[in-house]
């Protein structure tokens, strides 16, 4: 019968519980961004590579496309036979074939063939139209004070030299419109160093083919190696050619010695995010300036994964949070319903333990098996039994007895019929055993329990009815008893005559007492007198009779005696020793001593005789002793007597 909760709503462990699964939800929601942002991080690497790849391949292939027409030009079998033995027409065919690569490449500005002096030799340039001419002998110039020139002289066997690029310079002035320059030098060595091969490449196309290189809104970044803006910087491009304390190091000094220090990355720029990467053209025998090669992701900061990611961890750990604190609310509202419900239970089944506990009947609550389960006060009082001592035993063997205190059948058992029948069952008077043996006379009604956790099992009240059963006995009693006399009354002696007379076996007898001249002593000694001899009498009859035999009051001053078994011979003894005995003794009344004698009508009941017949012979028999003087015994004749007679 009780009941048990785990825990409070609201204990250290459901907050606990609860603490975790906010913990796991934050856990679970950052981990799931951390991974996503991962991925996406790893894409946009992917991405940025990709393009910047797409820009450097651009790159490449038109610088490799300069590097094989200089280096065939260096290595033209026509020059070194032109340098070993100088003949104008060897010059002339070099001057054409320079002209006609030139018709062929229209972004090479100049070609040409300087001697170790600096002096230009063959060169080529182009007019206004765009198309190229051989410059005549007279109009070439000495070159060795120029950078290319230098750089060039100094380069080893077999190598190559790229100038920076930047904008045409034409006697000393800035060509306008701008025109983005490259030199590409290689010495001509026979083998002792003849000269250069110079071809002024011009970037223009270069960087437009690098600019549509990109979708949009990317934007590409080509920097020099001191970081001065030669493409994507808008109005930046090629300022350094006019100050030279421009680009990122001025413009954002911080970020700059972080593009300086790492070979590739991504830096912010104001809203922008510039994806960068140092590059250096050519191979070990190029020498060539380093590169800025990036892009610009215009008004997305370099950050923005992360913040998105970020926001989107926070936002989902809040969506997760809020419902694993709706689910908390939820549980707890749960628990503490089931709480409440517990407490209401609890104090229900206080309640109940304490009316069962005050309650008169004995309560007994059995499983489907009849074994006890539970017994309240009353009925441990009762029975004697405790319910330690009953529990789990099957109880109708143990406690069920009949009206001798013999085991009850278990077809009569009440308990055993409601269990198997599922119906309420009521029994006005059963036998218990208590734990002393005694029988304890019950009235007892069986209910089945139809739910819950004894379901099929029922509940035994059982009241004690020792009281009503006494109380019963003496009713019964007084209703067979003569109030006067305390022996039986005319019904109930009458009805032990019938009852004898249906036993075969048995051939009762009967005595008739009539008390003589009994009106006498009414009248001379009063009502009351006359009662006490009455009962005076019938007591000294009583001490004459044996247990068997039935003695009872039928009329005023009339009595019958009824033997089970009798003969017409022990029968007479019988009326004789009690006729004999009234005449010997003396009633006391008040001072006096009456004596009173009785006449006796004697008969043995014959085969098929009614009891009315029986005692109609009797009272004939009585009636010949009162006519023969009274104070006698008188024997029915026979029937068949009276019919002859
Ligand atoms: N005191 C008392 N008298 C009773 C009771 N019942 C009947 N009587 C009286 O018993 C008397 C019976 O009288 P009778 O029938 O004439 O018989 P008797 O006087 O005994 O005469 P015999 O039977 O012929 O010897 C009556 O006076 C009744 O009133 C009783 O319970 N108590």
């Amino acid at each position: 019968m009780s009941l048990h909760v785990l825990y409070r709503p609201g204990s250290l462990f459901f907050w606990l519980v609860g603490l975790l699964a906010l913990l796991l939800t934050v856990a679970i929601a950052g981990l799931n961004a951390y991974q996503q942002l991962q991925h996406e991080q790893r894409l946009q690497q992917q991405q940025r590579s990709y393009y910047l790849s797409r820009l450097h391949q651009e790159l490449n292939a038109t610088l490799d496309a300069v590097q094989l027409d200089v280096m065939r030009l260096a290595t033209s079998p026509l020059l070194t036979r032109y340098l070993q033995q100088p003949q104008p027409a060897d010059l002339e065919l070099l001057q054409q074939s320079y002209l006609s690569l030139a018709r062929l490449q229209p972004d090479y500005d100049q070609i040409r063939f300087i001697n170790r002096a600096g002096q230009e030799v063959i060169r080529i340039n182009r007019l206004a139209s765009g198309d190229p001419y051989i410059v005549p002998a007279a109009a070439l110039q000495n070159k060795a004070d120029r950078y290319y020139i230098r750089e060039g002289m100094r380069l080893g066997v077999g190598e190559r030299y790229l100038s920076p690029l930047d904008l045409n310079v034409e006697q000393g002035e800035i060509e306008v419109p701008y025109k983005p320059m490259l030199r590409m030098v290689m010495p001509v060595d026979q083998p002792q160093r003849e000269g250069l091969v110079v071809i002024n490449y011009r970037g223009h196309d270069l960087l437009q083919q690098m600019g549509s290189a990109l979708p949009s809104p990317l934007q590409p970044l080509l920097l020099n190696d001191a970081g001065q803006w030669l493409l994507g910087g808008g109005s930046r491009d090629w300022q350094f050619m006019f100050t030279p304390q421009t680009g990122l190091a001025v413009e954002m000094p911080a970020q700059w010695q972080q593009i300086q220090q790492q070979p590739r990355g991504a830096v912010a720029a104001g809203t922008d995010c510039y994806v960068y990467e140092w590059i250096r053209y050519g191979d070990g025998e190029m020498n060539a300036p380093r590169w800025l090669l990036g892009l610009n992701e215009p008004g997305r900061s370099c950050s923005a994964l992360q913040t998105h990611y970020f926001q989107a961890g926070v936002k989902w750990t809040l969506y997760g949070s809020t419902i694993v604190i709706i689910l908390l609310l939820v549980w707890y509202r749960t628990r503490l319903r089931q709480f409440h419900l517990y407490q209401r239970i609890r104090s229900n089944e206080q309640q109940l333990r304490l009316i069962t506990d005050e309650v008169g009947s004995g309560l007994i609550m059995v499983d489907r098996h009849g074994c006890t389960q539970w017994m309240n006060p009353e009925a441990e009082r009762l029975l004697g039994w405790t319910e330690a001592e009953l529990h789990d035993q099957v109880l109708h063997p143990l406690i069920h007895v009949t009206l001798s205190g013999e085991d009850a059948h278990a077809d009569d058992c009440p308990m055993l019929k409601a269990l198997s029948s599922g119906e309420r069952q009521q029994a006005d008077r059963e036998f218990f055993r208590t734990r002393d043996g005694r029988s304890l006379p019950v009235h007892t009604t069986v209910t089945p329990l139809p739910n819950g956790q004894y379901a099929g099992g029922a509940i035994i009240a059982f009241n004690d009815d020792s009281e009503h059963l006494a109380e019963e006995t003496r009713l019964r009693r007084q209703a067979m008893t003569d109030e006067l006399t305390g022996c039986l009354n005319r019904r109930a002696v009458l009805q032990v005559l019938d009852r004898l007379l249906l036993a075969l076996d048995r051939q009762p007898g009967v005595v008739l007492i009539d008390i003589d001249f009994f009106k006498q002593v009414n009248d001379h000694y009063g009502h009351a007198a006359g009662d006490r001899v009455l009962a005076y009498y019938a007591q000294e009859v009583r001490d004459l009779l044996r247990a068997n035999d039935s003695f009872g009051r039928i009329g005023g001053e009339e009595f019958l005696v009824v033997l089970e078994t009798a003969h017409a011979e022990h029968l007479l003894q019988l009326a004789e020793r009690i006729r004999s005995h009234f005449d010997a003794i003396r009633c006391p009344v008040d001072e006096h001593r009456l004596h009173v004698t009785a006449s006796f009508g004697v008969a043995i009941h014959q085969p098929g005789e009614s009891a009315h017949a029986l005692l109609a012979r009797a009272d004939a028999a009585l009636y010949l002793a009162k006519a023969n003087g009274r104070n006698r015994v008188e024997l029915a004749v026979a029937e068949e007597a009276v019919a002859a007679g």
